[in-house]
């Protein structure tokens, strides 16, 4: 079972290191960073804000601003180094191989063209379509996102933003990629709205059997879509899982607090948010990066970055970076009394 995870990797990445070069010196947005992704696998990247989500899929996707670095590591889709190619061949994968939604999808389409003019141009921009296979595709495109095809003749304006939404879903099907990376795709939208579009794109990935990574604050939204979560915090991948495994036994302290958070509609269950913020990226830490905030740190969490633990699990396999995961149970009991966070001293 295990090999055969192996090889449906869709995507893998290995030892990515990525910082931003500041006026101050170099801030290390993302460390060591290992994970893979299989084919037809929805995974939730959830983390606080500035913990390093947007980073890694703009790494992924090669769209780093001119300060960001890759400092080591590397980016396989289908078994070829990203960070290694060309980077005609790099423009190539990034929409005909990745796809990416971003938050805002008014920003993504172009408010002086029609809609579905813009797919095509997008597609045009990896092959050649004549007029009526372009129709043709827009049609379908159209249908299977939920927006009536003769709408592909609007400008955006004449769109609500659910519609907005769809039409870049669209957009990122076009080119039939093996991947679709949404960051927040649905924030700007109502709860009813995001349900919806998200029921559709699940129908989508099953039909279609790309692989998702849905980057969210929304923990409740990876629960609800993604059948596997990475839990990371300030830069680093500090928990991953099934997400059902994961939210009901959480093996990382972060990924506790992270639960504790969250407000449960009907329940008298009160959330308490972490307190104090994640660690300055310019700092130089060598333990692990959620020692000051941890209610289980000792002096090992300061000195000594934890190793990735790998455990089986029913569901598939758990990864945990923390000295004291064994405790984690114990601790997740513990963990909605605000004192016992509130209690942290610096280690
Ligand atoms: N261009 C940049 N130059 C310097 N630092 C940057 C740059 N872009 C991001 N950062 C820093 O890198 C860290 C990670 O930022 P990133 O935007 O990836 O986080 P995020 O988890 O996606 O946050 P959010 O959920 O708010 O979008 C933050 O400390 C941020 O301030």
């Amino acid at each position: 079972m295990r090999e055969q995870q192996e090889n449906a990797a869709v995507l893998r990445v290995r030892g990515l290191n990525v910082d931003y070069q500041t006026k101050k010196g170099a801030a290390k947005a993302l460390k060591d960073i290992d994970f893979a992704i299989h084919a037809g696998e929805r995974v939730g990247l959830v983390g606080e804000s500035g913990c390093g989500k947007s980073t890694l899929l703009k790494t992924i996707m090669g769209v780093l601003p001119k300060n960001g670095d890759v400092t080591s590591g590397r980016i396989e889709l289908d078994g070829v180094n990203l960070l290694e190619v060309d980077d005609e061949t790099r423009r190539k994968a990034r929409w005909a191989e990745v796809a990416m939604i971003t938050q805002s999808a008014l920003n993504a389409l172009n408010p002086v063209r029609r809609v579905g003019d813009q797919i095509i141009e997008a597609v045009r921009a990896h092959r050649p379509i004549d007029k009526q296979e372009a129709n043709a595709l827009v049609h379908r495109l159209f249908e299977m996102v939920g927006v009536a095809p003769e709408r592909a003749r609007d400008y955006p304006h004449q769109f609500s933003g659910g519609m907005r939404q769809r039409a870049v879903i669209a957009m990122a099907l076009a080119l039939s990629p093996k991947m679709i990376v949404a960051d927040e795709p649905t924030t700007a939208l109502d709860v009813i709205v995001q349900d919806q579009i998200f029921a559709r794109l699940r129908e989508l990935q099953a039909e279609n059997q790309f692989a998702l990574i849905l980057v969210t604050h929304d923990l409740a939204l990876v629960a609800e879509n993604c059948q596997r979560v990475m839990v990371m915090y300030a830069g680093t991948l500090v928990e991953s899982g099934p997400t059902e495994e994961v939210i009901a036994a959480p093996k990382h302290p972060y990924t506790i607090g992270l639960i504790n958070a969250v407000s449960v509609l009907g329940s008298d269950k009160q959330p308490i948010s972490i307190p104090g913020s994640p660690p300055d990226l310019m700092e130089k830490i060598d333990g692990c990066r959620f020692a000051q905030r941890c209610p289980l740190a000792t002096s090992i969490c300061k000195d000594q970055m934890p190793e990735a633990v790998v455990i089986a699990s029913p569901g598939g396999e758990r990864m945990v970076r923390c000295h004291h995961w064994q405790q984690a149970e114990d601790f997740a009991l513990r963990a909605s009394n605000p004192d016992v966070w509130q209690s942290v001293s610096a280690v």
